[in-house]
């Protein structure tokens, strides 16, 4: 029976929590669905993060004192995060993804291997949706989707556009939209003369994040100390 301490107990830590209670091979350690962790009377076997950039201290505090891997699931982190969530994977085992999704790993896979091809022929805009809940922007994945692009590019990131904004040919146009209840949509436009070429995905429950990210973890349970993502997880096992 793995452990999982759920970290953060909104939209998703509820989902995570249904998804769990379902599976006779995990349990959930979250006592008072509480996000400080200073509550845990016991040692978790992975901690599931899907809160907020500002537990960061907290999650890797606990992290580090008990020895324990961590999924991470929040997006908006700072660079300065980032850098610290990659010191925290010298100490202990660390699964990163800004989506969960089996759909966005894959789109993110043809994405690595397509765009050096499509970028000759077709200018690249990214259009994200989410619900009107969501605090950050643009979103985690259409981050993670504007780098896989840039690996072989360097182009300039331009967010949202207005007043005299002519496109150049070496950007990427990153665009958030907010409304209603959008579970998560990404699309990557590929435009060129007179046709366009879109690659999306579209996410119909929170659910998909949840069971993408318990897989992760009941994985990450058994790996050594490092800095992972879902490719690790889907592809190298
Ligand atoms: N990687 C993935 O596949 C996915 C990632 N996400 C990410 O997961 C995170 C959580 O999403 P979601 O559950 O929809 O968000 P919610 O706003 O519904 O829940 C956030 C949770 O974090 C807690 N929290 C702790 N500290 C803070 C703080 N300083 N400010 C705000 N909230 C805090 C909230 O507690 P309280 O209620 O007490 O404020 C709440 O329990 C987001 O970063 C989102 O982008 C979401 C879906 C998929
Ligand atoms: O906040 C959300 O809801 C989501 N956030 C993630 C992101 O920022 O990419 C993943 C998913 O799209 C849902």
């Amino acid at each position: 029976m793995l452990k999982i301490g759920l970290v953060g107990y909104g939209a998703m830590g509820k989902v995570v929590e249904e998804s769990i209670q379902v599976d006779d091979e995990l349990a959930i350690f979250a006592p008072e669905y509480d996000s400080s962790l200073a509550d845990y009377q016991e040692k978790v076997d992975v901690l599931l993060d899907f809160s907020n950039p500002a537990n960061l201290d907290t999650i890797i505090e606990y992290a580090t004192t008990h020895k324990v891997p961590v999924v991470i699931a929040t997006t908006g982190y700072s660079e300065e995060q980032e850098e610290r969530i990659n010191q925290l994977s010298k100490e202990v085992p660390v699964l990163l993804s800004a989506n969960y999704s089996l759909g966005v790993i894959l789109m993110n896979r043809i994405l690595k291997d397509y765009s050096p091809i499509l970028k000759d022929y077709f200018d690249i805009e990214i259009i994200e949706k989410h619900h009107r809940w969501k605090e950050d922007a643009p979103s985690g994945t259409a981050k993670m989707f504007a780098n896989t692009i840039n690996e072989t590019l360097n182009y300039d990131f331009v967010y949202g556009r207005e007043g005299v904004a002519k496109r150049t040919d070496k950007e990427i146009g990153v665009h958030a939209v907010r409304g209603g209840s959008i579970v998560g949509e990404h699309e990557v436009l590929f435009a060129g003369q007179d046709e366009v070429l879109t690659i999306k995905h579209q996410a119909f429950s929170k659910k998909i994040f949840a069971v993408g990210a318990l897989n992760g973890a009941r994985w990450l349970s058994d790996q050594k100390v490092g800095f992972y993502d879902m490719n690790d997880v889907l592809f190298e096992s």
